[in-house]
């Protein structure tokens, strides 16, 4: 379990991170989405204590991540950039996990042969890009560590190999509660793996929510009226988006459908339908409400 409180972190006088508390269950997967420049990496490498908050703290399994090698062997923090000993082949760095980790598992490590299609023996920087993150990743879950941490992980793998690797992780939290964080731009995968979702914004948490929690406090409602619309009909509920197509009216609001619904039946629609939002749209509508907002979005 990861417990973060009130951290923050400067980088020349601005603040990267900023008063952010977080709790992060064993066994979850939990999603960190944010704009460019939120402070996402910050937080992750804070996580995996390779940064040092400025104040605050992190505990991991209630002890302080920070300079904590028991901990750190147990913690893996895979990056866009990957790190490999120049020259080495995949048999090398995993005889250095080996050393590294107490926790590797060489049957694991020749399991996973079967999963990467990759010669043990070839030099891993003559590789191409998918080629070594599958090194990463077969390298990261063959030292079964507690926590995973990942930052734009999947980028480069083909499409086979990003569900492989999706498997092999929900698997690994399933069989071991495994916890894994997640930072990435790509919506779509994250509502895929993920339990819970934070959203970052300068430095702050603005949402922190289960998954199921944040789809169904929000919805997209497409309705219709017979003749004017009635003066300020959704004034209880929080507008998050407002369009008008003709006579349908697109609304983003928050609040439970089961409300949202009753308050608008009793207007007496003539078209009334409540849409699923997907993550991506979530996010949208999100950041937009904290004024990071892109101008005619298509839903
Ligand atoms: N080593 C550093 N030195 C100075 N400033 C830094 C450093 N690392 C990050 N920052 C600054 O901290 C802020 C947060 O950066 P961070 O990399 O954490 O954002 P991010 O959410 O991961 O962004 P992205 O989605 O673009 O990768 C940015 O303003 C960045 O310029």
């Amino acid at each position: 379990m990861i417990q973060i409180e009130n951290i923050k972190k400067l980088f020349e006088g601005n603040e990267a991170v900023s008063d952010l508390n977080l709790f992060i269950k064993k066994g979850s997967i939990y999603g960190l989405l944010g704009s460019n420049g939120a402070g996402k990496t910050t937080l992750l490498k804070m996580i995996a204590g390779i940064y040092k908050e400025d104040s605050g703290s992190i505990f991991v399994d209630g002890q302080p991540i920070y300079e904590n090698v028991k901990l750190k062997q147990r913690t893996i923090l895979l990056t866009d950039t990957l790190y490999f000993f120049p020259q080495s082949t995949v048999k090398q760095m995993a005889s250095f996990m080996k050393n590294m980790y107490p926790t590797w598992n060489e049957e694991r490590f020749e399991n996973y042969k079967k999963v990467f299609p990759i010669n043990i023996n070839k030099k891993i920087h003559r590789m191409s890009k998918g080629m070594q993150r599958q090194v990463a990743f077969w390298l990261a879950l063959a030292a079964m560590p507690d926590v995973l941490i990942l930052d734009e992980p999947l980028d480069g793998l083909d499409a086979v190999m990003r569900q492989k690797v999706k498997n092999l992780l929900v698997q690994e939290v399933a069989e071991r509660e495994m916890t894994i964080l997640i930072s990435s731009h790509n919506l779509r995968e994250v509502e895929d793996l993920c339990d819970h979702i934070g959203i970052l914004h300068n430095g702050k948490l603005i949402i922190e929510k289960e998954l199921d929690d944040l789809k169904s406090d929000i919805h997209k409602i497409q309705l219709a009226f017979k003749g004017d619309v009635p003066e300020l009909f959704l004034k209880p509920f929080d507008i998050l988006y407002k369009e008008q197509r003709g006579s349908v009216l697109l609304y983003i609001v928050r609040g439970k459908e089961e409300e949202v619904s009753a308050h608008i039946e009793f207007y007496q629609p003539v078209l009334f339908d409540v849409l699923p939002l997907t993550l991506e749209e979530i996010f949208i509508y999100e950041m937009r409400d904290v004024g990071y907002a892109i101008e005619n979005v298509i839903v």
